[in-house]
């Protein structure tokens, strides 16, 4: 893929917690417009991968470059720059501020990060609030709604500055079926709309085939599929399609590594 046709491009990036390598020399890119879904085990690292692309977090060495600027080799000034014109993000914890009603949350950016006039403000947050569905709401407090209607609301908070690139994480946990239909239908209808490039962590392997132009999985520290769901269903390797099938055995097993059961019952202790 040319730097053009990336959003994101990832070269030879490592990043540890303690002793445990997260990722090992890893490379990916992530095209631009397009929605990519990352997959991969419980504690892969999917997360932290997100926080690594949004400068949260600093890799030991590689590049992670969006939209042509490397994240860990800018100055605070610059990522903060970066992040407030063209990173949007939904994570599980951007909770909505109790204290502000509706409105007010959406325009929170605006009012944070411009010095646009309160009438163009108005507009903004009414025309977000339009897109999710909940310019009806504007007025209700964050007590009010329900958790589909909070993270409809999220969403429209964390597209109010227009940015070019939105990263979710786990938008679709705690959903019953319809919120999380909205929020998938919402997901797909902004990408295009706006012409966004998504990154979307993600459990949910059917919502995620559904709205995703590619799919993104890692495991141990690197990528071992990236493709379009159905290139990655039909002829993905066994470790990919295991964990898409949702199959308990298969090449990644269901025992965390352990010495010899029978020796560790004999042995006593803890
Ligand atoms: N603040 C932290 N300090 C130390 N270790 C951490 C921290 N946050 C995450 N980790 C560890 O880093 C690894 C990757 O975590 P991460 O949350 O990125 O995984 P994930 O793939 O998103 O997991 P899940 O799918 O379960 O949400 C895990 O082993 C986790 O325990």
């Amino acid at each position: 893929m040319s730097a053009s046709q990336a959003y994101v491009s990832i070269r030879g990036m490592s990043f540890s917690r303690g002793d445990r390598l997260i990722y090992n020399d890893m490379s990916v890119d992530f095209p631009r417009g397009k929605v990519t879904a990352i997959m991969g085990p419980s504690g892969t690292g999917k997360t932290t991968l997100l926080r690594l692309i949004g400068g949260q977090l600093l890799p030991e060495s590689g590049d992670i470059i969006v939209d042509g600027r490397n994240v860990p080799a800018l100055s605070r000034k610059e990522l903060f720059e970066l992040r407030r014109q063209k990173m949007g993000m939904l994570f599980q914890t951007g909770a909505l501020f109790t204290d502000l009603n509706v409105f007010d949350n959406v325009a929170f950016p605006l009012r944070v990060h411009t010095d646009l006039p309160e009438s163009m403000i108005r507009d903004l947050v009414l025309m977000k609030l339009e897109a999710v569905g909940l310019r009806g709401a504007r007025d209700l407090t964050p007590a009010e709604l329900s958790g589909g209607m909070a993270r409809r609301v999220a969403l429209a908070r964390s597209i109010a500055m227009d940015p070019e690139i939105i990263m979710y994480d786990e938008p679709f946990t705690g959903l019953d079926p319809i919120s999380m239909g909205m929020i998938v239908k919402l997901i797909r209808g902004l990408n295009q709309a706006l012409g966004l490039t998504s990154l979307l962590v993600s459990h949910d392997v059917e919502e995620s085939c559904s709205i995703a132009d590619y799919l993104c999985v890692v495991s141990e520290g690197r990528v071992i599929g990236f493709g379009t769901p159905e290139e990655l269903i039909n002829e993905g390797n066994d470790e990919v399609k295991q964990f898409l099938r949702g199959e308990p055995d298969g090449p990644v097993p269901f025992h965390f590594p352990a010495g010899d059961y029978r020796a560790d019952l004999l042995a006593g202790g803890k």
